[in-house]
């Protein structure tokens, strides 16, 4: 569905009097499957919307060539436009006047659809998007979840196959986010729509796409499924609550046995440890500090993060990058 080699973007810009070039984005190789969710997710600043608007046609790259929806980026823009939805960071619907299935049917006229059969796809889309009842409701008055489905709607009325959604869920509750997520994925699994999106949400990536790209400083540093990315960081957590603070010396040396680098941490009645799997390890864990006579209050185990894996790559986090 889309397929990129080599693109890049350089802006001419003033910094105080001096002329300077910004490179946003060095270079860029990705290919995105049709049927994929894919994140791109990265730092403030770090050429997320600048790839898109490029891959959108909305930017023309200053090197690098692409296919987006099996059109050439340079020589048929048109063709690129007609095939892919795109819902910006600011959505594109109306403030006043307009009745949201207006703007949908108008929308889709747009692109020299019967307007017959542009209503009938609205009126699908709003009843998958659960936004029946919506249709003669000015866009104003939607709750903020209910404008970002409405905006989803409009990139899809011309049923495009790729849909690009720039920060989908910024600005919505925890709640609405999750029930945009659990929309975006049934569009594909109905739909069969490839869907790229841009994130800073770490969970948004984890929860609801196949795969990540990762780009920091203009540059991709991973593309992997979000469960494979975050095995190349060392393995789990696994945190031992003990019942008796005398038993921590005996647990961190069962902990020990198993853990990736032979390693453990003490803290006070608590030892923890990276594991390569605790899956795979904790049963067995379990069995052998029964035997050995360990109490334990709890025990948890943690999987790596996304900002894990941003901060092996890059020594930063994510969150403070
Ligand atoms: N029109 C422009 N002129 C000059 N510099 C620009 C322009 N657009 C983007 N940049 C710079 O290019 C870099 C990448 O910006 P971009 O907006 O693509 O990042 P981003 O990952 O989308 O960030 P955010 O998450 O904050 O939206 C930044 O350093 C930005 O300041």
């Amino acid at each position: 569905m889309i397929h990129a080699r080599g693109l890049a973007r350089t802006f001419n810009t003033r910094r105080g009097r001096e002329r300077v070039q910004v490179e946003a984005v060095k270079g860029v190789d990705l290919d995105v499957e049709p049927g994929e969710i894919v994140g791109f997710l990265g730092p403030n600043g770090a050429g997320k919307t600048t790839t898109l608007r490029m891959l959108t046609t909305l930017l023309a790259p200053t090197h690098g060539t692409a296919t987006v929806a099996g059109h050439d980026l340079k020589s048929d823009p048109v063709g690129v436009r007609r095939a892919i939805g795109y819902v910006s960071q600011s959505g594109s619907t109306a403030m006043s006047g307009v009745k949201a299935g207006e703007e949908i049917v108008d929308h889709g006229a747009m692109y020299g659809l019967d307007r017959a059969r542009v209503e009938a796809r609205g009126r699908e889309l709003f009843e998958q998007l659960e936004l029946d009842g919506m249709w003669q409701r000015e866009p104003k008055t939607l709750s903020g979840g209910q404008r970002r489905r409405l905006d989803i709607a409009m990139g899809l009325v011309h049923d495009p196959g790729l849909v690009f959604l720039d920060e989908p869920t910024t600005g919505l509750d925890p709640q609405a986010r999750a029930n945009l997520w659990t929309h975006i994925s049934a569009l594909r699994d109905r739909l069969s729509t490839t869907v790229f999106l841009t994130t800073h949400y770490l969970d948004e990536a984890d929860a609801l796409c196949d795969r990540v790209l990762v780009i920091d400083h203009g540059e991709i540093v991973a593309s992997d499924t979000p469960d494979a990315l975050k095995r190349q960081v060392a393995g789990d957590l696994i945190e031992l609550v003990l019942g008796d603070p005398s038993h921590v010396s005996i647990a961190a040396q069962q902990l020990a046995r198993i853990t990736s680098d032979a390693a453990t941490d003490v803290n006070g009645g608590i030892v923890t440890g990276r594991v390569p799997s605790a899956g795979v390890e904790l049963p067995g864990l379990l069995r052998s500090l029964d035997a050995a006579g360990v109490a334990l209050a709890s025990i948890e185990v943690r999987r790596p993060t996304l900002d894990d894996v941003f901060l092996t790559m890059t020594g930063r986090s994510l969150r403070d990058a």
